[in-house]
């Protein structure tokens, strides 16, 4: 068991993450999983599989997690599911922060917020109100991400990509995209979003990711379980899946 404080400097932090692979563990209102103790659970099981890194959602599951896990963990607020909703506002920010999170995950586009601050001031205000935190901007384009870059953040995530419109919802991760970004980069890239095939995270490191984040296909069971059924054909006998 470790706390925030024991885990190290920022740049301690992301040298941990780099590399590596971080498991997203998160459940979605209504389901079964949707409790802080089970997501922890699924949290340290991830660690003893070899995550480098959790991502997580919500401060009561954060706020467990971060005191169970001896990995760094990318802490968001999912408030709401249409558009700007990955720790919206500073204040989401900030909350996020305070349950020991070393890294904040926040919408990273160039939508506008619903503080009606821009992404710089956001990155100001939290870097003011918790010194050390850092800060990964979730992208949904190469232009999300170059105006993250420029606004201050620590981290660039393609976690956004294929639900902001801008960029197709690809079968897999979106590589295209891995390489637009690497090309003028100069943070840390991290690939996110439909990563379901160690295959296909593989294929995202040798495209120059930083480090890839793998939610569903290790911790949605749900959605791993319907993929098994359509493949059987037993799909329209139970209740589907969520993704
Ligand atoms: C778009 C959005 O809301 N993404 C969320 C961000 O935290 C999560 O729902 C995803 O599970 C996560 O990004 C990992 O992606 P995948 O589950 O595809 O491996």
């Amino acid at each position: 068991m470790t706390t925030a404080n024991e885990t190290g400097t920022s740049q301690a932090v992301l040298d941990r993450l780099k590399g590596g692979l971080i498991a997203s563990a998160q459940a979605y209102p209504g389901e079964p999983m949707r409790d802080p103790r089970t997501m922890d659970e699924v949290a340290q099981a991830c660690v003893a599989g070899g995550a480098v890194g959790i991502r997580a959602q919500g401060l009561a599951d954060l706020a467990l997690i971060t005191q169970h896990v001896d990995v760094p963990v990318i802490g968001l607020w999912k408030d709401g599911h249409d558009g700007v909703f990955i720790t919206p506002t500073l204040t989401h920010a900030i909350a996020v922060a305070a349950t020991g999170s070393q890294i904040v995950a926040l919408d990273g586009t160039r939508r506008p917020r619903p503080d009606g601050l821009t992404l710089a001031q956001t990155v100001e205000g939290l870097r003011a109100a918790r010194p050390g935190t850092l800060i990964m901007a979730d992208c949904g384009s190469a232009d999300d991400a170059r105006a993250a870059q420029d606004a201050g953040v620590d981290v660039l995530g393609t976690t956004l990509a294929g639900y902001t419109g801008e960029r197709p919802k690809t079968d897999g991760p979106d590589l295209g995209l891995v390489d637009e970004i690497v090309g003028f980069a100069s943070l840390p890239l991290v690939v996110e979003g439909r990563i379901h095939t160690p295959a296909q995270a593989a294929a995202a490191m040798e495209r120059g990711a930083f480090a890839v984040v793998v939610g569903t296909a290790i911790t949605h069971p749900t959605t791993i379980t319907s993929w098994f059924a359509s493949a059987v054909g037993g799909a329209d006998r139970g209740h589907g899946g969520a993704a």
